[in-house]
């Protein structure tokens, strides 16, 4: 090829190069080994922010320094000797995604850095915004679960009792003392225990229940601790996380914790004083860092005297006991636990009934032996078994089986007048049923006679 007709060829490459860095939508620029830039494609100025002379023959550490972007791949390259990939913002608002290559001679010194940029800023743009709608969904998914769970506001109580021990609960809440919770069945040791959790600065994470006494001793050492592999037939392939291990940072409960099997209760024992656990049939600890609280309505001190309950475990636990006070000892909490159960209930079951003043009376005086849990129970009844909407008195006393007021000495008489006013009421509800003399006589266990002569001098019409 002659001089001339290579002279064009590379004319013609440059031009073609020059018309492909121009047309080119990435942003493209060349520079020196000492990062001065020697070339720029056209779309760098709008992204930039900077004509392409106010580029050309400038260093790029320059460049960073008078912000044009807030940090130079060129730079970077230059810095590290080495091919780079980084996010530069620019002066001109852009994000761009830059790689700079670095060209060497023979000695491995640069000699050319090429830089291609893309413009990442709508997908920056879209990323944020994307964070932005994940912390709002957090921020509603947390909303949905105080909703969902249950936080101190949400106990009614107005006894000096519920009030020592809400004072209680919530200056231990954030602490990491073992919380043992007494009381008879029903007085709301579970529900005082999501509240202590959701009380706390471990409320996001998980609240682990188990009920000590529901689940087999073979099974139960297993779901609180977990097994490996293999560790007995039917064992999951890969082994089984334990309830320790699922609560992790958060909380777990054991419900009914009188009634756990006596060698259960040493391996619990050593797991809270070693602070770790191990899966049955594996070797290697797992450090328990959740929170323990434990319930029961069984009388502990009688069960160790019975050698049904380790001395020591009873210490290990009683680090802050609460004991919840029955409803009957505490009267005055009764009328907000009815409103706010009633208020669930009528949710729960779509209806809008309320609580006539008569029947608000009987289930404030009646006493709950099953505690809040039979007082929750009878609401719900009365809420599903009232027609109207209005729950009367009358409802109340049948589901109670109290019976009717009639029946009430509500005043004193002289007893024969009292006397014969029940003969009298007796005697017509037994005629009413039964209709002949005889067959009143055989089911009130009086002679026939006795009958007509009572029913004569008490004015009672029979036929
Ligand atoms: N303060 C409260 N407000 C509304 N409902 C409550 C309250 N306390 C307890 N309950 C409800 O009463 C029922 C019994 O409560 P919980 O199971 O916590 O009692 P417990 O003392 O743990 O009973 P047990 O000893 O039998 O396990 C549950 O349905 C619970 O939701």
């Amino acid at each position: 090829m002659s001089n001339n007709k290579l002279l064009d060829h590379y004319k013609q490459a440059y031009e073609e190069l020059k018309l492909i860095l121009d047309l080119s939508y990435d942003q493209i620029t060349i520079a020196d080994g000492n990062g001065v830039f020697t070339r720029v494609s056209k779309s760098c100025e709008p992204y930039f922010g900077v004509q392409e002379k106010g580029i050309i023959g400038i260093n790029a550490f320059e460049l960073e320094k008078n912000g044009v972007f807030d940090v130079s791949v060129t730079a970077e390259v230059i810095r590290k000797g080495k091919k780079v990939t980084l996010i530069q913002k620019t002066g001109a608002n852009k994000i761009l995604m830059v790689t700079g290559i670095p060209i060497l001679d023979e000695n491995n010194n640069i000699t050319k850095i090429i830089n291609i940029s893309r413009d990442i800023t709508e997908n920056q743009n879209l990323g944020l915004e994307l964070k932005e709608v994940q912390s709002k969904l957090q921020w509603f998914q947390k909303e949905l679960n105080k909703r969902q769970g249950i936080d101190s506001s949400d106990v009614s109580y107005k006894s000096p009792s519920m009030r020592k021990i809400m004072d209680l609960i919530l200056h231990i809440a954030d602490l990491d003392a073992t919380v043992l919770l007494l009381g008879e069945t029903g007085v709301g040791k579970g529900y005082i225990s999501r509240v202590i959790h959701e009380s706390s600065i471990r409320k996001n994470e998980p609240f682990v229940p188990i009920n000590c006494g529901a689940i087999p001793e073979n099974l139960l050492e297993s779901e609180l601790f977990g097994y490996e592999s293999g560790a007995f037939s039917g064992a999951n392939k890969g082994g089984k996380k334990g309830l320790f291990e699922i609560a992790g940072k958060g909380t777990i409960f054991l419900d009914e914790i009188g009634d756990m099997p006596m060698n259960l209760q040493v391996k619990l024992l050593h797991a809270l004083e070693e602070k770790q656990i191990f899966r049955v049939g594996g070797e290697r600890p797992i450090k328990i860092e959740g929170r323990l609280i434990a319930a029961t309505n069984k009388d502990l001190k009688k069960l160790i005297s019975e050698g049904k309950f380790r001395e020591d475990l009873y210490y290990r636990l009683n680090v802050v006991p609460v004991t919840i006070p029955p409803l009957r000892e505490r009267k005055e909490d009764i009328p907000g636990l009815v409103k706010k159960i009633l208020d669930k209930c009528n949710k729960e079951h779509n209806t809008q009934k309320y609580i006539s003043q008569g029947a608000y009376n009987i289930l404030i005086n009646y006493d709950y032996k099953g505690n809040i849990r039979e007082l929750g129970n009878i609401i719900e009844r009365l809420v599903i078994t009232t027609l109207g909407d209005i729950i009367e008195d009358i409802n109340v006393r049948e589901i109670l089986e109290i019976p009717n007021e009639q029946n009430n000495i509500d005043e004193i008489i002289p007893l024969k007048l009292a006397v014969e006013d029940l003969e009298r009421r007796i005697l017509i509800s037994a005629f009413d049923k039964y209709k002949t003399t005889r067959k009143v006589a055989e089911v009130l266990k009086i002679d026939q006679s006795t009958v007509v002569k009572k029913a004569k001098k008490l004015n009672i019409k029979y036929c």
